[in-house]
């Protein structure tokens, strides 16, 4: 029993010592200049800095092209010059030139198709396909792997043995990709170059390259 109570007293004992904590006050590098003042000062100022005029004139949220502005940006109108746009965002999106997604090509189909990196490398790749079994070719996405093999594999005369066959593991793949290939190929898409989605079969008899999911 009273080794209970002593056990009972070291335990009460430990509990109540004091444990001194020493506070690490430098600022990390990584936070200089983000410390919670500093970042609600910033806000006051946006905050202070935004046009509180409702008779402000309406400026136009789809401008002529040449100046279309982003939505975020639009929002920002008024702000001072602390909040001006970062290097970074200028280089990303131009400096004032018009927004552009994506790229339209002046080249012809068949320029589009030679442009490619498989294609230049048809010769060694046909040689390839002849010499061996079983190929892997591995290259960057767009660089015409799907597109070109068949057509090269066509063009080099393997369609007089059967039919080519390209697996596509998405459906939009294989039905934006067959429609590419036949346009390339100059066929409706059907005649020598279709395709073959679940219940949809878009093959005719002199079909010759078939793209279809897995
Ligand atoms: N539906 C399409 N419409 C217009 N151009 C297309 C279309 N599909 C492909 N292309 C063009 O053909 C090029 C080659 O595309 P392809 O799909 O053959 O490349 P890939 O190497 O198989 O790419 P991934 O590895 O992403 O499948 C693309 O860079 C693009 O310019």
């Amino acid at each position: 029993m009273e080794l209970y109570q002593e056990e009972e007293e070291e335990e009460e004992e430990e509990e109540g010592a004091e444990v001194e904590i020493e506070m690490n006050e430098d600022e990390p590098a990584f936070l200089q200049g983000q410390s919670r003042e500093v970042c609600e000062q910033q806000q006051r100022t946006m905050l202070d800095s935004i046009p509180k005029d409702l008779n402000r004139p309406w400026e136009d949220p789809m401008p002529e092209l040449g100046e279309r502005h982003l939505a975020h940006e639009l929002r920002g109108i008024g702000l001072s010059s602390a909040y001006d746009t970062p290097e970074w965002k200028k280089d990303a999106y131009g400096h004032g030139q018009s927004l552009s997604f994506g790229q339209r090509s002046k080249l012809s189909i068949q320029e589009q198709r030679q442009s490619l990196l498989i294609y230049k490398l048809k010769k060694e790749l046909i040689q390839a396909v002849h010499d061996n079994q079983v190929l892997v070719v591995i290259g960057e996405t767009g660089s015409g792997k799907t597109s070109q093999v068949t057509q090269c594999l066509a063009e080099a005369g393997y369609t007089t043995k059967g039919k080519i066959g390209c697996t596509q593991p998405r459906r939009l793949a294989a039905t934006s990709i067959v429609k590419r290939v036949a346009e390339e190929f100059g066929c409706r898409l059907g005649e020598e170059v279709g395709n073959a989605i679940l219940f949809e079969d878009c093959s005719g008899p002199d079909i010759v390259i078939k793209y279809r999911l897995i």
